[in-house]
């Protein structure tokens, strides 16, 4: 009898330490949304005589509200039709309470970093000072910049009070580009043949298709009929309702955009747990299997919109990155010959980091698929640009020695392009990496002399 209580009671303890380690590894299929995933990494030691001289950090801001009053808007809207028909279950009431606890909570925080956002830079920051604090310590100047977007000055802000934490007093210049004049950041609002392949490319239709699978289809209404009744659905499916944002864009016109719209609301869920809403959590409404395709079905438009697209699409995704690493490229040379300053921090949207990180052939982001279905299984935004997603080049210098850079991707050692032979491990020659990604820029016509506003005029004539 002792010896079977003993048993049981290892066998309970073993249960617990599962589910703890379970739970702790859990997939959520968040894809763009993923809340920072730093884990701590014990930086490599440069080749003898080397030192940190420059650091430039390009990354997305942190973990963010809702971006607008959106998803929520037309789930509310939804729901409330579908209440004011009695076609509405006792699953979509509760459903119907939790967006509008979503909709209170977000009134003036849309867009905005969340608790989790702010930390996650300051972290970010005070990391960069601790990790080098020989650089940091000459207290030389440094810039940094964000888009007109408040949540990325938010960012650049939380990363330098990070960075100030560990000591750093320096001369900082902050600033940001106005809309519409950010061809470093925000190239996407400027380059003509992208944003005309981002609203009517081939690959729009290809992701609908491949959205519009049975099996996506069955899980649509497989969830969405826990919440209205098989009449709710029949008057969707007909095109007699649609659910708009509130510049009424379509956000829900059939069970697929209602789901994909409720994925919205789920993956929003963990940027927001250390703000008043960790009790609400919409995984409840989906099986894993269910998450895993409507993260699969985000990730095919961001594949082809952000990322290295479909092999077709001449790059036109990623290219429009060659003004940033064009400026990356002088910023470190400027650095290394007028020695003035030791730092240039940029923070931006998914839509910057994603592409700079496939323009810069940071692993197998930018390896083409042949079909949607594939790239969506061997390629995913959470691995390139989660929420504070970022690439550092560090460059470092010895008397009398050539320079030195290596990359960080979310700040881990990673290697540059394929076709580039480090010097030693992840340290690389800086003329070596400057010549490659040169004749990446300059065969775009982006050369390493060009100005701002001549870049401008390229992607608004050119990309
Ligand atoms: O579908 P949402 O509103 O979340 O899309 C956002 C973008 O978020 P992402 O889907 O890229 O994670 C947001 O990018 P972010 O890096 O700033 O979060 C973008 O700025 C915002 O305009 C929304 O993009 P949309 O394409 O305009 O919907």
């Amino acid at each position: 009898m002792r010896k079977t209580r003993i048993l049981l009671g290892f066998m309970l303890v073993l249960v617990m330490i599962c589910n703890v380690c379970f739970a702790a590894t859990e997939r959520l299929y968040l894809g763009s949304k993923t809340p920072y995933p730093y884990e701590k990494t014990e930086y490599t030691t440069p080749p003898a005589g080397y030192q940190p001289a420059f650091i430039y950090i390009a990354g997305r801001h942190g973990s963010r509200n809702l971006s607008s009053y959106k998803y929520d808007k037309a789930w509310f809207d939804l729901l409330t039709e579908a209440e004011k028909t009695g076609q509405i279950t006792k699953m979509g009431k509760t459903l119907k309470a939790e967006v509008q606890k979503i909709i209170e909570f977000e009134k003036d925080k849309y867009g905005d970093l969340s608790t989790m956002g702010k930390r996650e830079l300051f972290e970010i920051g005070k990391r960069s000072g601790e990790n080098f604090k020989s650089l940091y310590a000459t207290n030389k100047p440094i810039i940094a910049d964000a888009t007109y977007v408040t949540r990325s000055q938010q960012s650049r802000d939380g990363f330098l009070e990070g960075l100030k934490s560990t000591g750093y007093k320096g001369e900082i210049t902050i600033s940001f580009y106005e809309q519409g004049r950010d061809p470093y950041l925000r190239p996407y609002d400027i380059a003509t043949k992208y944003l005309a392949y981002e609203s009517n490319g081939q690959w729009n239709k290809d992701v609908e298709i491949f959205a519009k699978n049975e099996t996506a289809k069955a899980m649509s209404e497989r969830i969405f009929l826990q919440l209205v009744s098989p009449e709710f659905l029949a008057r969707l499916d007909s095109g007699e309702l649609k659910f708009t944002d509130t510049k009424n864009k379509t956000v829900i016109k059939n069970a697929a955009t209602a789901i994909s719209a409720l994925y919205e609301l789920y993956v929003i869920g963990p940027s927001l747990r250390e703000d008043g809403l960790k009790d609400i959590n919409m995984k409840k409404y989906f099986t894993n299997d269910e998450l895993e395709m409507f993260e699969r079905i985000q990730v095919a438009k961001e594949y082809h919109a952000q990322g290295p697209g479909a092999p077709d699409s001449n790059n036109i995704s990623t290219n429009i990155m060659a003004p940033l690493v064009k400026r990356m490229i002088v910023e470190v040379d400027t650095a290394l010959a007028k020695k003035d300053k030791i730092g240039v921090f940029s923070f931006s949207h998914a839509e910057t980091q994603i592409p700079l990180v496939c323009f810069l052939e940071v692993g197998n982001s930018h390896i083409q698929y042949a079909t949607t279905e594939e790239a969506v299984q061997k390629w995913n935004t959470a691995d390139f640009g989660p929420m504070a997603g970022n690439v550092q080049w560090i460059v470092y210098t010895a008397k009398g020695k050539e320079p030195l850079v290596k990359m960080l991707l979310l700040e881990k050692e990673i290697p540059f392009a394929k076709a580039l032979k480090p010097f030693q491990g992840t340290y690389y020659k800086w003329a070596d990496v400057k010549a490659y990604y040169t004749k990446k820029v300059e065969n775009l016509g982006i050369t390493t002399k060009s100005s701002i506003d001549d870049n401008m005029r390229s992607l608004i004539e050119k990309f």
